[in-house]
């Protein structure tokens, strides 16, 4: 074991791959929780089928009384689920186990890690402030050496929080073993937005405030609480997803080049980005907007209203919808709004970023039909890239009329969880996010989170399958598509 809190950090240890042939120990808490099943598990049952992560000792903890029996049916569904049926994972499952613990109890934590062997990568699959009170517990009794700690968004509950957990990270093991997961960015879309911008001509020199008249990025989903309000309903959209998920979407989408992929160069792109976005006119009233859902149905489903959901207290006014507006204060963005939103319950799936171009400067005379801006598309999922234009149309040549070019990204190999874990068994953090920048997330959205709480944005009710609150930022423009 390292020493406990006060003493340096751990030496580093190479990660484990299956070059070392060493066999590696994961250890999950929060293993009975939503992203265990419907996330987690099913991509490490993705990555352990590529035969790259040869030997794995996989224990589960939780707080739940679960038996190993349980567990392994649960591993065993969600490796099925994804195909990940083959000797290597049907071992991983019949050695695995299930150790029940209360994660910030320090006994508990010491007979859980009495439990593990060879190199240890510990996934936090909890609430942020579970998280933070398991940390600190664990820096009183030390892990062993080399440990690489996985932990969840959000990070910290604010910003001060973020930086006591960072520093506490830092006693505990190197920056370089602290993984810091916002699997957006292991999803291949959002990576290929790096190809897209930096391996093609025609895009990059027009994106900037000279051609760009704002940036959308659109995360809505048909999803309600799903039984999450333990975790959900004391973080809510803004910080489940804007705060975190999106903003690295926008990171990516207005970093300049890096010279290459490496992972302090794109990282430093990012965080470059970040430290120049502020709310759009600095005004946390106008550049916010927030919902919740109330019953409807979707797609046949019913949903109750949120505010009735088991487990949620609605006298806290957690929002299920948020929108943000932003500045990036850049040469290059200089001017340009970035819309963010992300919605609960909505009518439709909606993932994409959409960049929209100003009008061109003069279109001439004699040419009649201009009426929609050109638009780059980037989908979520679908994973696909989307052009609008304005063509000449079928009949008469002066008449313009709007295209939509479409191509399909090509699937990655791995889905998102699969792509974060096999970085940290590897110790590769390009696909994690760095600790300034996860500090530098909470900066931008806390003037809007003291906003909300004073009442000065009104908690907008909007009815589960419709397309949100209608005092909306970005919705119009939307809908024009
Ligand atoms: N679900 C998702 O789609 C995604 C979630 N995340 C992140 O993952 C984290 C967890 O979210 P989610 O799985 O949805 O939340 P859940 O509420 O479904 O799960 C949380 C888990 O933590 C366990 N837990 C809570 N307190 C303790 C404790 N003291 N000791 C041991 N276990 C404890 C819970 O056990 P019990 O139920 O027994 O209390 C439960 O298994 C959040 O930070 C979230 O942002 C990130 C991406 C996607
Ligand atoms: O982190 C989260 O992400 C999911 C959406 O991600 P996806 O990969 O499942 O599309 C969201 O539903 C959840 O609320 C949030 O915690």
């Amino acid at each position: 074991m390292t020493t406990p809190a006060s003493s340096a950090p751990a030496a580093v240890v190479p990660a484990a791959t299956a070059a070392s042939g060493v066999r590696q120990t994961l250890l999950v808490l929060g293993a009975s929780g939503d992203l265990t099943g419907r996330l987690l598990l099913p991509g490490l049952g993705r990555l352990l089928a590529t035969g790259s992560v040869p030997g794995l000792r996989l224990i589960g903890s939780g707080m739940d009384g679960w038996d190993d029996e349980r567990w392994r049916r649960r591993v065993t569904d969600s490796f099925g689920a994804v195909g990940a049926v083959g000797p290597l994972e049907s071992e991983v499952i019949r050695e695995s186990r299930y150790v029940p613990a209360d994660v910030t109890r320090e006994e508990d934590l010491r007979s859980l890690l009495s439990c593990c062997s060879g190199p240890l990568v510990i996934f936090f699959a909890l609430p942020p402030l579970v998280t933070a009170r398991s940390a600190a517990a664990l820096a009183r009794i030390g892990v062993p050496p080399g440990t690489r700690l996985m932990l969840e968004k959000p990070f910290g509950v604010d910003r001060i929080s973020a930086r006591s957990l960072n520093e506490l990270l830092a006693t505990l093991v190197p920056e370089n073993q602290v993984h810091r997961i916002d699997h957006f960015l292991g999803k291949s879309t959002v990576l290929n937005l790096l190809g897209l911008r930096f391996a093609n001509r025609i895009f990059e020199p027009v994106l900037n405030s000279a051609h760009v008249a704002c940036v959308d990025i659109v995360f809505d989903e048909t999803l309600g609480l799903e039984g999450r309000a333990g975790y959900y309903d004391g973080a809510g959209a803004l910080v489940d997803m804007v705060q975190s998920h999106l903003l690295q979407v926008l990171a990516l989408l207005a970093m300049d080049p890096p010279p290459t992929l490496r992972s302090e160069e794109v990282r430093g792109r990012k965080a470059q980005v970040l430290r120049a976005t502020r709310l759009w006119r600095d005004d946390p009233v106008a550049a916010s907007r927030r919902g919740r859902y109330t019953a409807g149905e979707i797609d046949g489903r019913r949903l109750p209203n949120y505010a009735d959901e088991p487990g949620v207290d609605p006298a806290r006014g957690t929002e299920t919808l948020a929108e943000l507006a932003v500045t990036v204060d850049t040469w290059r963005w200089a001017g340009v709004p970035f819309r963010l939103r992300s919605g609960k319950a909505m009518d439709a799936v909606r993932k994409e970023a959409i960049i929209t171009f100003k009008q061109p400067t003069r279109v001439p005379d004699g040419l009649t039909g201009y009426d929609r801006p050109d638009r780059l598309r980037i989908g979520f999922g679908p994973d696909r890239l989307g052009l609008d234009l304005n063509i000449n149309g079928p009949g008469n040549p002066f008449e313009l009329e709007q295209v939509n070019l479409t191509a399909a990204f090509g699937p990655g190999d791995l889905p998102a969880y699969g792509e974060v874990l096999r970085g940290a068994f590897e110790g590769d953090p390009t696909l994690s996010v760095r600790a300034d920048v996860a500090e530098e997330c909470w900066r931008i959205v806390e003037p809007v989170l003291a906003a909300w709480k004073a009442g000065a944005v009104p908690l907008q009710e909007y009815r589960a399958g419709s397309t949100g609150p209608a005092d909306s930022l970005i919705g119009p423009v939307l809908d024009e598509s």
